[in-house]
């Protein structure tokens, strides 16, 4: 994943989605990293472009043992949209990262279209408890503290029902540096952002998960009180990491509230730069892929290569106003129809990535029996299991 230089430290980031689509930026919590959002982003493919980042000290952003507020973070991120030529952006964060959200938004309101806090709090004490943890994971490491942790982040009985959401978050969290992740405490015990609250213009959605122990619905509220322009949803069955307990659900709002606050007027993107169509054409379809193709192509298929990057994935997977999973089913259901095998196959794993479930895929396939033909379902089932094999059930 790409590094980039912001607010003079070095943060490890992802940019994908249609070039022309409105920027998304997602913050990360405490002890995780960028791919705390894997379960939800892709939701959004397609229809946003969506920009991830390592807060620093976590993932593969630079450590830096020195003492930082939450104010730093914020022009972290604001540094990271400079960076990358980006005006204006939606600004998405949970827990540390909607604290994030919270002082980028009341420091830099031009910059924040819209800001979604997911189990988060505007104050947090006490500084005496946040700084004995972070001497605890000092001294001992984040493994110290992972089962309270995991407790306090997944309702009882979640890590059994879903252990393959729940385990490349403990890897995420047991991985954190021990000083990326005290200095961040140090500043989440210091910091008060109640009194700037009412500077944040920006229309705010707060997502409070009803089970959390860390960043109670209470703490929601306070935040909702302080920001004109804030709703409150609580979800059910929801701890702390609410994106990853409920994804699903937690996407259904953000994806509502970011289309009601969508500033720029969808059209057909018409003439689009070959880089653009490679972007989401990589996005899509995977790196190795691509430039497989584009190698094997040749001076006789060099100008097809270049037709289809700039048409296909330029202009029409491109083109925001369809989300990639939706996409994905549309184009798995023509190639159904028509029977291409290879190009159903080579679209299979980019529908997984583009959010579409296996259950998903299986009720696709029992409707092209429908309207295409039994013959036609039956060799999809048989080329979905060639390509997904025992990861189907
Ligand atoms: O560590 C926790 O469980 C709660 C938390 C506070 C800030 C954050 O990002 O997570």
């Amino acid at each position: 994943m790409p590094q980039i230089e912001a607010n003079g430290t070095t943060l490890n980031y992802e940019l994908s989605g249609p070039s022309g689509a409105p920027v998304v930026v997602f913050s990360n919590s405490l002890g995780t990293s960028l791919a705390m959002w894997d379960p939800l982003v892709p939701h959004l493919r397609g229809r946003y472009r969506v920009l991830r980042y390592d807060t620093r000290g976590h993932g593969a952003s630079r450590v830096r043992d020195e003492r930082a507020e939450v104010e730093d973070l914020a022009e972290d991120l604001i540094g990271l949209l400079d960076a990358l030529d980006i005006p204006r952006a939606h600004v998405v964060g949970l827990s540390l990262g909607g604290m994030t959200g919270q002082a980028a938004a009341s420091r830099h309101p031009d910059r924040v279209i819209s800001l979604t806090l997911m189990a988060t709090a505007a104050f947090m004490p006490s500084e005496a408890s946040w700084n004995e943890r972070a001497e605890t994971v000092r001294a001992k490491g984040t493994a110290a503290i992972v089962e309270a942790t995991m407790g306090r982040w997944f309702t009882p009985g979640f890590p059994d029902t879903a252990p393959d959401a729940v385990a490349p978050v403990r890897e995420q969290f047991v991985d954190t540096d021990a000083a990326g992740y005290a200095v961040c405490c140090n500043a989440i015990g210091r910091m008060d952002l109640r009194p700037v609250l009412n500077r944040i213009i920006a229309p705010t959605l707060v997502i409070a998960g009803r089970d959390d122990p860390a960043t109670p619905p209470a703490m929601a509220e306070e935040i909702c009180a302080g920001i004109p322009q804030a709703e409150l949803v609580v979800l059910p069955k929801a701890a702390h990491l609410l994106a990853v307990e409920q994804p699903a659900a937690a996407a259904a709002h953000l994806l509502g509230f970011l289309d009601r606050h969508r500033e720029t007027v969808d059209a057909a993107t018409g003439a689009v730069p070959f880089a653009s169509g490679l972007a989401n054409r990589k996005s899509v379809l995977g790196d190795a892929h691509v430039e497989r193709s584009l190698k094997a192509a040749g001076d006789f298929a060099g100008p097809w290569q270049d037709f289809i990057t700039r048409t296909a994935w330029g202009e029409v997977w491109g083109d925001p106003r369809i989300p990639w999973k939706t996409r994905s089913f549309v184009t798995l259901a023509m190639m159904v129809a028509l029977g291409r095998e290879e190009e159903f196959k080579l679209h299979i794993r980019p529908a997984l990535r583009n959010g579409v479930t296996p259950s998903e895929l299986q009720a696709l396939l029992i409707q092209t029996a429908i309207y295409a033909g039994v013959p036609a379902a039956n060799g999809a089932f048989r080329w979905a299991r060639e390509v997904l094999g025992e990861e189907l059930a």
